[in-house]
């Protein structure tokens, strides 16, 4: 069992800083969370810890150094990412794009039956283009091909987003086990809502900076809200 351990982590677009020097770390066996409005700099975070994008800071799992390593090194070291939007092979079937991540992670097919049985829909759409699922299958999809490689630290970019209550349920089921196998899970959101039963603690971003650590869903919620009432007393003002 490995923390995540981030530092001094910024993302910056031309001039603009989308993450400006965030510290934090995600424990292994938990569920930690980074709540904050649109805009906030939820994505580059979790795409700067990945390594998809430029990022300055360092990244450690354990004592493993990852900040120089391109996203595949850091697959292979046992980080997963479920990017915001999805990002499936739409022309490839369900067990196709399980199937690709598999290669990459030189993974058996025996790994690959056992995502499409984490979810029964998947075992049923087995053969369909993953572009024809509806979106909750997507997600599920996304989910179970993030955690075939049972990776050390999962991270999850609003991965609730748009989902009916059940389907937000029974992916929350799958992240908490997996956190309670012993991974270190980092959820993005923008809101808490249905995330604060999984919740172990948090924190709040909020134009590029990061706020203290929130032990439990109900001060971090509280945290989040004062935050949020802030900028709506500065847009008042203005
Ligand atoms: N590729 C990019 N090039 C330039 N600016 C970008 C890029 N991606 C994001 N930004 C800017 O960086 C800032 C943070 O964006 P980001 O997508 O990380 O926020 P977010 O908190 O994930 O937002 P949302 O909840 O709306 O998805 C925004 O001002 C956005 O316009």
């Amino acid at each position: 069992m490995s923390d995540l351990r981030i530092e001094n982590l910024s993302v910056r677009y031309g001039k603009a800083t989308a993450v400006e020097k965030v510290s934090l770390t995600v424990p292994a066996g938990s569920v930690t969370a980074v709540v904050g409005p649109n805009g906030a700099g939820k994505s580059s975070m979790a795409l700067g810890i990945y390594g998809s994008t430029d990022a300055q800071g360092t990244i450690k799992l354990g004592e493993t150094d990852l900040s120089q390593m391109a996203p595949i090194s850091r697959a292979r070291a046992g980080m997963a990412l479920v990017p915001q939007g999805r990002q499936l092979f739409p022309r490839l079937t369900v067990r196709e794009n399980l199937q690709v991540l598999a290669e990459i992670l030189k993974l058996s097919s025996a790994d690959v039956d056992l995502a499409l049985d984490r979810f029964p829909i998947l075992r049923e759409r087995e053969s369909r283009l993953a572009g024809v699922l509806s979106g909750g299958e997507q997600q599920m999809l996304v989910v179970s091909r993030a955690l075939m490689g049972k990776p050390k630290v999962l991270i999850l970019d609003e991965m609730m987003t748009g989902l009916a209550p059940k389907i937000v349920a029974e992916l929350l089921d799958t992240i908490i086990q997996c956190a309670r196998d012993g991974a270190a899970v980092l959820i993005l959101d923008p809101a808490l809502g249905p995330l604060k039963r999984g919740v172990d603690r948090g924190y709040v971003l909020l134009r590029a900076q990061l706020g203290a650590v929130h032990q439990g869903p109900v001060a971090l919620d509280a945290a989040y809200q004062q935050a949020m009432g802030v900028i709506h007393e500065e847009v008042v003002a203005e």
